[in-house]
């Protein structure tokens, strides 16, 4: 018997950075969630949870000597750059090796998006890719590569906001070649199903925001951003590939939709998740009670699959529906 309850602690030198569930198997706890200790510098923080049965305590930072602090997960600035630049502090106390070191991070996703667009482009103007793969696959790639650059970013408070500065700047790509005060061909022709600029403006568009929406909210503190842009990436952009491929049968209730497409989407979906999962915890960033976590997702996956499956696209945008359908059901089942 499962008792479910959430202990809230203030004191003890195990609080977790991170919110995090604990069931009660009787008189043991196990954490659903778990990061290093010292992977947030933060403490303070109020919604820590005591985690009473010691798993390994992640000690893949413990014996890496950080050269600057504080440390990125992933990088460790040289001490001689940290030392010559934190003699200065940016108003509101951003010590600057932290916003050089994550203002640097934020070019360098914002350049491997520029180029994943370039890069199909190009795959569609040699016509070696169909305008309507390119699209479905820079639906795929772009979050999921976005979701993998987040360990990168350091672990500072501010960290999220320029992560979340990526998924901006092409918010505003799309609205100003949507609205046609840009004309940028490749964007169109790489994100676009019949090259009308104006599509900008709705699935990318809400796309975008839902890359940042998550980056803000969630960012690396809990699975459930991680586990929402799974489902509308990895999900959702399986789902078109295969089920306009494989989707004779169509679902009774949506003739838009079929079988072969929203069981790809509960697949992939779930099997993105779990990796994704997986991917933050072997870096070390997060320690996952599988047991209890697998059968959530799961959960999350099918719900995830039928609000997708629903004929509201021309009400709520696919890019709306399946991460918030995802979101709610994942912060209910998180913390039950
Ligand atoms: C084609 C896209 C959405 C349309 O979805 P749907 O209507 O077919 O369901 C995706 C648009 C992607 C956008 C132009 C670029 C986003 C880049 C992202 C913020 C950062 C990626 C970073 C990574 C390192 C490549
Ligand atoms: N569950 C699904 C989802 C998509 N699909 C196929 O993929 C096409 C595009 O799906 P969609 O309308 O969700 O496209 P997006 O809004 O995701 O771009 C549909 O017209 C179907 O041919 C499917 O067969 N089953």
């Amino acid at each position: 018997m499962i008792l479910l309850s959430l202990t809230l602690s203030s004191n003890n030198h195990h609080l977790l950075p991170f919110s995090s569930v604990c069931c009660h198997r009787r008189r043991h706890t196990t954490t659903l969630f778990a990061p290093p200790r010292h992977w947030n510098n933060n403490n303070n923080s109020n919604h820590s949870f005591v985690k009473q049965t010691t798993t390994k305590d992640i000690t893949a930072y413990d014996n890496v000597r950080f050269l600057c602090s504080p440390p990125p997960p992933l990088l460790a600035v040289p001490v001689s750059l940290s030392q010559r630049v934190s003699r200065f502090v940016v108003p509101r106390g951003i010590p600057v090796d932290d916003l050089l070191y994550n203002g640097g991070a934020t070019l360098g996703v914002l350049g491997g998006a520029y180029a994943l667009v370039s890069a199909f482009d190009d795959l569609t103007e040699r016509n070696i890719l169909n305008q309507g793969l390119s699209r479905k696959l820079v639906h795929i790639m772009s979050g999921l590569l976005f979701l993998v650059s987040w360990p990168i970013f350091s672990n500072s408070t501010e960290a999220r906001y320029f992560a979340a500065f990526v998924p901006f700047v092409n918010f505003l790509r799309l609205l100003v070649n949507g609205l046609s005060l840009a004309s940028d061909e490749g964007l169109v022709k790489s994100v676009t199903r019949e090259g009308d600029p104006k599509e900008l403006l709705r699935g990318p568009l809400y796309y975008v925001l839902m890359l940042m929406l998550c980056a803000l909210v969630f960012w690396r503190e809990s699975p459930i951003g991680v586990v929402s842009l799974s489902m509308m990436c990895g999900g959702d952009g399986v789902a078109d590939i295969l089920g306009r491929r494989f989707g004779s049968m169509k679902i009774p209730y949506n003739k838009n939709k079929s079988w072969a497409g929203s069981i790809s989407m509960l697949v992939f979906g779930f099997l993105v998740s779990i990796g994704m999962l997986y991917y933050y915890s072997i870096i070390g960033l997060i320690q996952l009670d599988w047991v209890n976590v697998v059968p959530r997702i799961a959960l999350v996956s099918l719900v995830a699959t039928i609000v997708e499956s629903l004929p509201i696209t021309k009400v709520v945008d696919d890019n709306i529906s399946v991460p918030l359908a995802t979101m709610a059901v994942a912060s209910f089942t998180f913390s039950h």
